[in-house]
């Protein structure tokens, strides 16, 4: 198909394993690649394709479509103007009931690089990543893990001065789904879903201890093709937003950009790292 194909971008949304040759593939064929989370299964794999990326001068990135939501843009940017004052903790989930859902089989299966960590985990950690960047002091992780596969797992990333990142993941329980972040002059918190999140609140520090001034923000998703019922409509919530983070692909690439400000290459190898020395922790426990 990257060899045949008159197109400039493929989206790899094949599962875990094939996602490395898959996108090389497509890089070989002088096509910029947007590939679904996780990215690769190993660091390695990730070096690959981005060493490759960059000799071909092509944009590469994975899909962590979260970044690309105008409500967590909004968020960081008030993260990053000091609106909060210093940011020291980080608090997010994303754990869903994988056995209520129908197609379920590849979550569980270990050849397939199924387990929260592999299917989750970029969501809650990607937050404490944006936020705090991805060389942690200390970074302890632990979790359920039954015959290779994690069916839920806490991160805990302690950065310097006293700042704390904490990640959980799972397959196992419904979640609340919501990620707060913390300063020393207030703290926002971006509503369920967070990983596709539509709206935001900021809590501001007034005077005297526990009393703040709140400031809710909500965005419009795009509206939804009218033929979606038609071809059977989505699986999961918020999706009409994935078109931000396509957007945001095409843009880069029209741009000469290799990589999305939103969600660079350094911060994604970064974050592969991380998982890496996350799942080492999580399968020594078991
Ligand atoms: N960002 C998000 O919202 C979401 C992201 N994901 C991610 O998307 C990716 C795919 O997951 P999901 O859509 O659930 O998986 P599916 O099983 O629904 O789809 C996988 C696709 O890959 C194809 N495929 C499987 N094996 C091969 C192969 N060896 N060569 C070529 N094609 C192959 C399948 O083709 P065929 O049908 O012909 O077998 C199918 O089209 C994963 O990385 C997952 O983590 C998943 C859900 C939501
Ligand atoms: O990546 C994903 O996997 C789990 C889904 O529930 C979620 O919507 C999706 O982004």
């Amino acid at each position: 198909m990257a060899d045949h194909g008159d197109f400039d971008i493929m989206y790899i949304g094949t599962l875990h394993p094939f996602h490395r040759e898959h996108a090389q593939a497509a890089l070989e064929a002088g096509k910029h690649v947007l590939v679904e989370k996780p990215f690769t299964t190993t660091l390695d794999d990730a070096l690959a394709l981005t060493e490759l990326a960059e000799k071909k001068g092509l944009f590469i990135a994975e899909g962590l479509w979260t970044r690309f939501f105008p409500a967590v843009e909004q968020a960081l940017h008030m993260v990053r103007s000091g609106s909060l004052g210093e940011v020291k903790q980080v608090e997010a989930d994303f754990c869903f009931n994988a056995t209520a859902d129908g197609d379920a089989g590849v979550l569980f299966n270990k050849e397939l690089a199924g387990g929260a960590n592999f299917y989750v985990s970029i969501y809650s950690l990607g937050y404490a990543t944006a936020v705090f960047g991805t060389e942690p002091e200390k970074i302890i992780a632990t979790g359920h893990v039954q015959e290779g596969l994690d069916l839920s797992n806490v991160v805990v990333l302690l950065y310097a001065d006293g700042k704390t990142g904490i990640a959980i993941s799972g397959m196992h329980v419904e979640s609340a789904e919501e990620t707060r972040i913390s300063g020393t002059n207030g703290r926002i918190t971006i509503h369920p879903p967070s990983h596709c999140a539509t709206s935001t609140t900021f809590y501001g520090k007034l005077e005297g201890r526990g009393n703040v001034e709140t400031h809710t923000v909500q965005f419009d998703l795009p509206r939804n093709p009218p033929t979606l019922e038609e071809t059977g409509g989505f699986n999961f919530p918020n999706s009409i937003g994935f078109q931000y983070e396509a957007a945001a692909a095409m843009r880069c690439i029209h741009a000469g950009r290799r990589e999305t400000p939103q969600y660079t290459t350094s911060e994604m190898l970064g974050v592969q790292k991380l998982q890496d020395q996350v799942r080492k922790q999580l399968h020594e426990r078991e």
